[in-house]
């Protein structure tokens, strides 16, 4: 069995070739242009959706059969026609070139394989099954968004701002880590889900304010004793 190393990859503005026009070349080039990369579709046709993603200057689309010359200087090349003989070549000359290479037809010969993709806000979910079974990689992904559902956009966004906040204020690092545990509790990605999240982000807050070195907070007995990571007041002994 191969195993592979999972890397989530900025190509924003890097070019990427993709050799072959049709459902498949348009799949990857949906997943580059996602991340922004530079794409170029080398191919003598191509489905409607790649014409129309040329037409709008979207990616480039050279009209002709493959040239080994098309990789020069491609980060990543995907190698994605209907002619095996043609695929193969795009892999000897990418690999030629120490260039990534994903050969659609030919999992044994790809450098990088591509898993299904759930995207939201911040959240990127990859699914891969090593390169044996796309269909299942794409149902356990689609389980996957079901189980955490869309509301995690907003929460991601939430947890960032608790996250600094939890580092700008709390010095220890154990008690930084209970701290944002908190957050993702199983119950709270259950309230997540049922998009009722709100009352937990004011008691998340709220017990931030308890592990922090504010003096109000560090005055009574019950926030001291919640908040361990506190600075002690400079009165403690004389209590
Ligand atoms: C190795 C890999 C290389 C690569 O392409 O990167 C590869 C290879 C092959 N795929 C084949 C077939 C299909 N692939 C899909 C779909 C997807 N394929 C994707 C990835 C990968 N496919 C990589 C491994 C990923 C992993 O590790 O799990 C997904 C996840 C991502 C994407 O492509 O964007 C995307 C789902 C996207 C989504 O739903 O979101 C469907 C379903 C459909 O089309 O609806 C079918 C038809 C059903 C079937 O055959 O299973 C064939 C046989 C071709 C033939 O028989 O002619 C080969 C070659 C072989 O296996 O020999
Ligand atoms: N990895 C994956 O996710 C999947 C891979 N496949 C495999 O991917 C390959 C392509 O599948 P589809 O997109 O459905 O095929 P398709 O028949 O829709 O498209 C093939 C494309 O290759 C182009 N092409 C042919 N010769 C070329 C050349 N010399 N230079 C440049 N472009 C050339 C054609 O113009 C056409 O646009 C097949 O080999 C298939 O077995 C199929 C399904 C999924």
């Amino acid at each position: 069995m191969r195993t592979l190393y999972p890397m989530m990859a900025d190509i924003a503005g890097r070019p990427c070739l993709i050799v072959g026009g049709g459902t498949v070349a348009e799949r990857k080039a949906a997943g580059l242009l996602d991340a922004g990369a530079a794409v170029t579709v080398v191919s003598p046709d191509v489905t409607p959706r790649i014409a129309a993603w040329a037409a709008e200057g979207r990616l480039s689309h050279i009209s002709r059969a493959y040239e080994s010359a098309d990789g020069e200087g491609m980060a990543l090349v995907f190698a994605a026609t209907d002619r095996p003989d043609v695929n193969e070549r795009v892999h000897a000359d990418a690999t030629s070139r120490g260039q990534p290479v994903n050969v659609a037809d030919r999992p044994e010969l790809c450098s990088f394989v591509v898993p299904a993709v759930w995207r939201r806000g911040h959240l990127l979910v990859a699914v891969s099954t090593s390169g044996t079974s796309p269909m299942a990689s794409a149902r356990i992904r689609d389980r996957i968004e079901a189980a955490i559902g869309d509301g995690i956009d907003a929460f991601l966004e939430f947890a960032d701002e608790y996250r600094r906040l939890v580092q700008a204020r709390v010095p220890d690092p154990a008690r930084r880590k209970e701290l944002l545990g908190r957050l993702f509790a199983d119950e709270a990605l259950e309230l997540v889900r049922a998009g009722r999240w709100d009352s937990m982000r004011a008691r998340l807050l709220a017990g931030l304010e308890g592990g922090t070195r504010m003096p109000s907070a560090a005055r009574s007995g019950e926030e001291r004793e919640g908040g361990e990571a506190l600075a002690q007041p400079d009165t403690e002994g004389s209590e």
